[in-house]
């Protein structure tokens, strides 16, 4: 392994009109790690997803992935260069079956052959594959979702938010999911407001506050940060 972070943030600021959603974030992450990142509602997580991922371009700041600046990239280029996430909402094709999902994204990405039945086992749909993916429920959608990144072949997964509504068979599953695919090197960076679903996978996590960067260390230590507490309970 390198001991090059796979990704770099230095300074990255976002606004939407007047209000600042990101304010200057810093940080890295290497391959086969995880990292989570935590906060209130309206923090900047899903922001942080989107500009990584290029849903939105950052306003100032850079983006290194492998040592390249990638924050005026589209997102298909930044996808094929190995970044891709899944969403809060999922946003599979719902008229088309589940494994045409999977090797549409694979087709999309042009990063090599994957097993399409490896990725549907992985996410618990190969009894599935058939279905159309608008009738499987949104828990099941959204594994699809998470199984379309994965089809891309990603060295980079950003996952947002995956745990909600899930039981907690299905979390003890996404957390060994999740955790093989560090094992095979790929970094991750999950949106996660399970506390003790991350506690599982990660011991570093970053905490936002209103975009600003409160906190990096272990769960348990955030967990007696006086920022960290105000943030969450409002001073
Ligand atoms: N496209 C957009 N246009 C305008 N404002 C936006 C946009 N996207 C996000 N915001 C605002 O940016 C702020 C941060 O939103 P973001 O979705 O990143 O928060 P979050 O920490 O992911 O929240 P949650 O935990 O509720 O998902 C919020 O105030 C949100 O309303």
């Amino acid at each position: 392994m390198s001991s090059e972070p796979l990704l770099r943030l230095d300074g990255v600021s976002k606004r939407f009109g007047g209000l600042t959603v990101l304010d200057r974030q810093s940080f890295s992450i290497s391959e086969g790690e995880i990292l989570g990142l935590v906060g209130p509602n309206g923090s900047g997580k899903t922001t942080t997803i989107n500009v990584i991922s290029g849903v939105h371009q950052a306003d100032a700041g850079r983006i290194l992935f492998e040592g390249r600046e990638i924050q005026r990239l589209p997102l298909y280029r930044i996808a094929r260069l190995g970044i891709n996430r899944s969403f809060q909402v999922p946003k599979c094709f719902r008229a088309m079956r589940v494994r045409e999902n999977i090797e549409v994204a694979a087709t999309f990405a042009g990063r090599g052959a994957v097993d399409i039945d490896e990725i549907l086992a992985g996410i618990g749909l190969a009894d599935h594959a058939d279905a159309i993916a608008g009738a499987l429920t949104v828990n099941q959608q959204k594994m699809l979702d998470l199984g379309r990144a994965l089809a891309t072949n990603p060295r980079l997964l950003l996952i947002d938010e995956i745990g909600a509504g899930l039981n907690p068979a299905e979390l003890g599953g996404i957390a060994e999911l999740l955790k093989s695919l560090a094992a095979r090197g790929i970094a991750l960076i999950v949106v996660e407001h399970l506390l003790d679903f991350l506690n599982r996978i990660t011991d570093r996590v970053i905490v936002l506050g209103a975009g600003r960067m409160l906190f990096e260390g272990s769960l348990k230590a955030a967990s007696r940060d006086p920022d960290v507490v105000a943030a969450f309970i409002g001073g």
